[in-house]
């Protein structure tokens, strides 16, 4: 594979295209670089596991995919629109319309019920509320919480509640799904349930799906596996059972 990002094109048929991205943060006189030239490319409809040591730049890569840090050098292309041409406000409505992003901890609202955590961001993006319940009704179904619509965080397991995450997540047909240790909360059981969840929607919904995990018994689930050591990704793999 070249490496190169100066030789690489964005290939813009794929939902997420990291090219040849660089990530520096400061560090006193120096710098710490997070992202060492990564290249990564996912197709829709294909889930990736991404592991590493920590320190290694897992969380970076996500939040560089999902446009949250700017790169220091290379490109973060998704559906087709390189991130690295938009300002912020730009940036904000493209993460908005193309991306889902689902954290370790599904992060709640305590007072709403499930439907209504799903219902809110759509509100609040002045989108209809009537049909924003109706997609919220079938993604709970989805996601196998067709009867949970209407409990609080505190009625739902842990499990549960990453699953109103997944669907919250995916409320606005987002074409890549980045989703950070998503069963580090969760014991083996219900972790294993999240992970075959995470596939399945990735298919049914033709997302791009980069999963970070600890887990590599589950990494046989997804379909191909990357390493990311000291900011060096490796190039996936098939994830073969
Ligand atoms: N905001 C930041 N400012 C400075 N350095 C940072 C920042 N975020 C991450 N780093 C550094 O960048 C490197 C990669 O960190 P990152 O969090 O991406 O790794 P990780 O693989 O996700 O680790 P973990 O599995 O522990 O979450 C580490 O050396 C880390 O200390």
């Amino acid at each position: 594979m070249n490496n190169s990002a100066n030789t690489l094109m964005p290939d813009r048929t794929m939902p997420l295209q990291l090219v040849g991205l660089t990530l520096e943060y400061p560090d006193g006189d120096g710098v710490i670089r997070a992202l060492d030239n990564v290249n990564l490319g996912v197709e829709a409809g294909q889930i990736l596991s991404l592991i590493g040591t920590s320190g290694s730049g897992k969380s970076s890569l996500l939040a560089a995919a999902a446009t949250l840090v700017r790169p220091t050098r290379g490109l973060v292309v998704i559906d087709g629109t390189t991130a690295n041409d938009l300002n912020n406000k730009q940036l904000a409505a493209l993460r908005r319309e193309k991306v889902g992003i689902i954290f370790q901890q599904p992060n709640l609202l305590a007072s709403l019920t499930a439907i209504e955590q799903l219902v809110i961001g759509e509100h609040l993006r002045g989108k209809p509320v009537k049909a924003a319940r109706v997609r919220a009704a079938d993604l709970l179904e989805v996601v196998g919480l067709g009867d949970g619509a209407n409990k609080r965080p505190h009625q739902l397991s842990g499990g549960q509640r990453q699953r109103v995450n997944i669907a919250r997540a995916l409320m606005g047909s987002p074409k890549v799904l980045l989703v950070d240790e998503p069963t580090a909360a969760l014991d083996h059981e219900r972790s294993e349930s999240i992970v075959r969840l995470l596939c399945e929607v990735t298919r049914e919904f033709s997302v791009a799906t980069v999963m970070v995990t600890h887990d590599t018994e589950f990494v046989p689930l997804t379909d191909a596996v990357a390493v990311m050591r000291d900011g060096v990704l490796t190039a996936p793999v098939p994830a073969t059972a």
